[in-house]
C-alpha cells in the first residue's frame, strides 16, 4: 500500500516501530488497523511532514558528516526532525582536532544557526564515533561497533575521497572497500531500516545516456580489492589507466566499482542509491529569501538586500551594496570547499583565470546541495517505509528537467563579478570558453602565464615572495583535471526520482522539495558568486565599493597597457617595414581626406 496522504507524527513513528527489525524486502509496513487512523487523519486535513515523522526517535549513522554534503545532510536532520534519537558520525581528528573539537566547530558554524533554534540541545544529538576509513576494518573500536550494531536505525554513507588524482589503491580502500566494510556492519545491524549511498552521476561517465541501473565493471570489484592486497604501489601505478579505460580518474572508476559492491552485498538489505551530479552552493536552505512579489520577483541578490531592514527599500541594489550594507542574517549560496566550480569560479574573480576549454553547448549538470540532501532524505523514508523489491537508484540531476549549458552558466558568472566583485584581484575579470585547443593553449600562455611570469618578477624585484607561477600551476592542473567534465554533455534518466516526487505529500513537497524544474539559473549563479565572497571567500559585504573601485583602476589599467603595447608595436614596425608604413600613410590620408569633406559639407550647409 502507498501512503499518499500526510500521517500524524504518532501514526507515522508507530508505523515505523511497526516495521519488521530485519530488513525483508516486499513486506508492508502499513498494518490495515492503521487505516482508521488513516482516515481520521485525512478528515483532520492538518497538514505535517512524513519524512521529517520518519526520523522521530530513530538512530542515525552518517558517514562523510564532516564533508560538504554531510554537514548540509545532518543540518536538515537536526532542523526538520529535532526529536530524533542520535545521529552516529564516522569521523576521524584532523588538522591537530579531537572528534568533539572538530564536531563543535562545526556545529558553532552559520551553517547551524537556525538548528539551534529549533533543537537548542543538538550537541546532545550527535555522537562522534572514531573511524579511518582508510583502514582496512575502520578501526572502530569494539565498544563503538557494539552500539553501532545494536542501535543503528538507518545509514547514509556519504564518504569518500573525491579527489580526481588519486591513487588507486586509495580510491578502492576509501570507496570500495570500505563501503563494504559498511554493508557488512550493515548485514549484522537487527534494527536497521535502510541503507542509503551516496554514489556520482558520473559513475558511468564513459556512457552517453545513463539509466538508473547499476552496469557492470569489467574486472570484479572484489578482484580489485584482493590485488590491492599484494600488488606493490609501481604495478598499481602501471596498471591504473588499463583499469579506468575510458573513464577520466580514479574517483569516476571507484564509484562505479562501489556501486557493484553495494548491488552485490544488498540481498538482505534495504538499499537506495543516489547519484548526484555536480554538486553546488545550497539553493534555498537553510537561508531562504521569502519570494518577491511582482517584477521584483527572481532577483534574489536585489531582494536580499531590499530585505535588510537597515536600508531604504528605494535604494537600487547597486546603491545599497555601495553604502556598505552588510548581508547579516540573511546568507545564501552556502559552500565550504574549492571542489567542482567553486574553486574555478574563485579564480575566474580574482582574474587569475582567463581561458577554459570548453563546449559552451554543453550542458552544465550542476545541482544545489540542499536539492541532494532533500532527495537524500525522502528516499530514505521512502525506501524504509515502502520496501521497494529491488535496489532503486536515484538520479539527482538537472539536465533533463531545467537544462543550463555552460556558455550561459558563464555569462552569468562574469556578470554576477560586476555587482558582486571579489576584493584584491590580481586581473580584472575577464574569461572565456574557448573550444579550439589551439587557441586556448595560446590564450594561456598569454593570459594566465605571461602576466603570472611578470608579476613575481615584480615581486622579486620589490623583495617579496613570488607566488603566481605556484597558483598558475595549481590552477593548470585543476583545469585538466576538470576540463573533461565541461566538454562533454550526458544525459540521465530521472524515473526513479520523478517517481517519489509524486509519492510525497504536498507537504513534503515543500519542506523536502527536490523539483529542480524551480530552479532560476540567473539567481542560483549569483546568489553561489555571493555565497563564495561571503562563506569561502570570508569577505565583507561592506568591501564592495572599494573592490569595485578597485576593478576600475584595473580597467584603466588594461586599456592603457592595451593602447601603450599597440602604440609600441605600430612604431617598431613602421621604423623597420616598408609595407606598414604605406598603411599608415593610407590611413592618414583617408582621415585627412574624411575630415576635409566633412568640413566642406558642414560649411556648404551653413
Ligand atoms: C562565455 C563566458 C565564459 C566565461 C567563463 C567563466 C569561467 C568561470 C568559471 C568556470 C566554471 C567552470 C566550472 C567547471 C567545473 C567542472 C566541475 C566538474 C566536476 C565534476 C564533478 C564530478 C562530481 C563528483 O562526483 S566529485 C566532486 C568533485 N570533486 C572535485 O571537484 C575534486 C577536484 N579536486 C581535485 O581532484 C584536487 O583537489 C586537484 C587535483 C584539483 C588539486 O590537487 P592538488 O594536490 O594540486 O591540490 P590539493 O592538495 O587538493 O589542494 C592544494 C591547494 O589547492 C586548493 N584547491 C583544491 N582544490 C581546488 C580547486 N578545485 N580549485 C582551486 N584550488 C583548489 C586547496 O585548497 C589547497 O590550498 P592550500 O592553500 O594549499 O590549502
Ligand atoms: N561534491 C560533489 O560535487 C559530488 C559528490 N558526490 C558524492 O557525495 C559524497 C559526499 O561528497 P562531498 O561531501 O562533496 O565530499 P567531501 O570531500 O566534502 O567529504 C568527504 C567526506 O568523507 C570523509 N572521509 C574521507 N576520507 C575519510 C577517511 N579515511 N575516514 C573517514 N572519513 C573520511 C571526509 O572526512 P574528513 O572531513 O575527515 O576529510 C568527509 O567527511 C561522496 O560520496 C561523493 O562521491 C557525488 C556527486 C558530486
Amino acid at each position: 500500500m502507498r501512503l499518499t496522504q500526510p500521517l500524524p507524527s504518532f501514526l507515522a513513528s508507530s508505523l515505523a516501530h511497526e516495521q519488521p527489525q530485519c530488513l525483508l524486502r516486499g513486506t508492508s509496513p502499513v498494518a490495515s488497523g492503521m487505516n482508521f487512523f488513516l482516515e481520521l487523519w485525512k478528515t483532520k486535513g492538518r497538514i505535517m511532514s512524513m519524512i521529517a515523522a520518519y526520523y522521530k526517535n530513530k538512530s542515525i549513522l552518517i558517514t562523510g558528516a564532516t564533508g560538504f554534503m554531510g554537514k548540509v545532510l545532518m543540518e536538515k536532520l537536526l532542523r526538520t526532525s529535532p526529536d530524533l534519537k542520535v545521529i552516529y558520525i564516522l569521523m576521524r581528528p584532523k588538522a591537530g582536532q579531537t572528534l568533539p573539537q572538530r564536531m563543535l566547530q562545526i556545529l558553532s558554524s552559520k551553517l547551524f544557526e537556525k538548528v539551534k533554534e529549533v533543537c537548542p540541545n543538538m550537541h546532545e544529538k550527535i555522537r562522534p564515533i572514531y573511524a579511518d576509513l582508510g583502514q582496512s576494518d575502520l578501526a572502530i573500536s569494539k565498544e563503538d561497533m557494539q552500539e553501532l550494531l545494536s542501535c543503528t536505525n538507518i545509514i547514509f554513507h556519504c564518504a569518500a575521497t573525491v579527489r580526481f588524482d588519486e591513487p588507486l589503491r586509495h580510491a578502492v580502500q576509501l570507496n570500495v572497500t570500505a563501503t563494504q566494510q559498511l554493508l557488512l556492519m550493515a548485514s549484522q545491524m537487527p534494527k536497521l531500516e535502510v541503507f542509503v549511498h551516496i554514489s556520482t552521476a558520473f559513475s558511468n561517465c564513459n556512457l552517453k545516456h545513463i539509466d538508473e541501473v547499476i552496469y557492470p565493471c569489467q574486472v570484479e570489484p572484489k578482484k580489485i580489492i584482493d590485488s590491492m592486497q599484494w600488488l606493490d604501489d609501481a604495478i598499481v601505478d602501471e596498471i591504473t589507466p588499463k583499469l579506468i579505460g575510458d573513464r577520466p580518474n580514479t574517483y569516476t572508476y571507484t564509484k562505479a566499482l562501489g556501486e557493484v559492491v553495494v548491488q552485490q552485498e544488498s540481498e538482505n538489505l534495504n538499499i537506495a542509491i543516489i547519484r548526484p551530479s555536480i554538486v553546488g552552493a545550497t539553493w534555498q536552505e537553510p537561508f531562504p529569501v521569502s519570494p518577491a512579489p511582482g517584477p521584483q520577483a527572481g532577483l534574489h541578490v536585489d531582494l536580499l538586500l531590499a530585505q535588510t531592514s537597515s536600508c531604504p527599500s528605494s535604494f537600487s541594489s547597486h546603491e545599497m551594496l555601495d553604502k556598505g550594507v552588510l548581508l547579516a542574517g540573511v546568507s545564501l549560496g552556502w559552500v565550504d570547499n574549492l571542489n567542482g566550480p567553486s574553486g574555478l569560479i574563485i579564480a575566474a574573480g580574482k582574474g587569475l583565470l582567463r581561458s577554459v576549454k570548453a563546449a559552451p553547448m554543453a550542458v552544465a549538470d550542476l545541482i544545489p546541495v540542499d536539492t541532494v540532501v532533500n532527495l537524500t532524505l525522502a528516499v530514505g523514508w521512502y525506501t524504509a517505509v515502502h520496501r521497494p523489491q529491488s535496489t532503486l537508484i536515484y538520479h539527482c540531476t538537472s539536465g533533463n528537467l531545467n537544462p543550463c549549458n555552460w556558455g550561459k552558466m558563464g555569462l552569468q558568472i562574469m556578470a554576477s563579478f560586476e555587482k558582486i566583485p571579489y576584493e584584491k584581484p590580481f586581473r580584472r575579470p575577464n574569461a572565456d570558453f574557448t573550444t579550439n585547443t589551439f587557441t586556448n593553449q595560446y590564450w594561456k600562455a598569454v593570459s594566465h602565464w605571461a602576466p603570472a611570469i611578470m608579476y613575481d618578477l615584480y615581486l622579486q624585484l620589490t623583495g617579496r615572495k613570488p607566488r603566481f607561477t605556484k597558483l598558475m600551476n595549481r590552477l593548470s592542473k585543476t583545469l585538466s583535471m576538470l576540463e573533461y567534465f565541461v566538454n562533454h554533455s550526458w544525459e540521465w534518466s530521472t524515473s526513479n526520482t520523478d517517481m517519489l516526487m509524486l509519492e510525497l505529500s504536498p507537504e513534503d513537497q515543500r519542506v523536502f522539495n527536490f523539483d529542480i524544474r524551480q530552479l532560476n539559473w540567473l539567481d542560483y549563479i549569483e546568489n553561489y558568486v555571493l555565497g563564495i565572497k561571503k562563506y569561502l571567500l570570508k569577505e565583507d559585504m561592506s568591501g564592495i565599493p572599494k573592490a569595485r573601485q578597485q576593478l576600475k583602476k584595473l580597467r584603466n589599467i588594461h586599456y592603457f597597457f592595451n593602447t601603450a603595447l599597440f602604440l609600441i608595436t605600430w612604431r617598431l614596425l613602421i621604423a623597420r617595414s616598408q609595407m606598414a608604413r604605406n598603411v599608415w600613410l593610407f590611413i592618414v590620408s583617408f582621415c585627412y581626406k574624411f575630415l576635409s569633406y566633412f568640413r566642406a559639407s558642414s560649411t556648404l550647409k551653413a
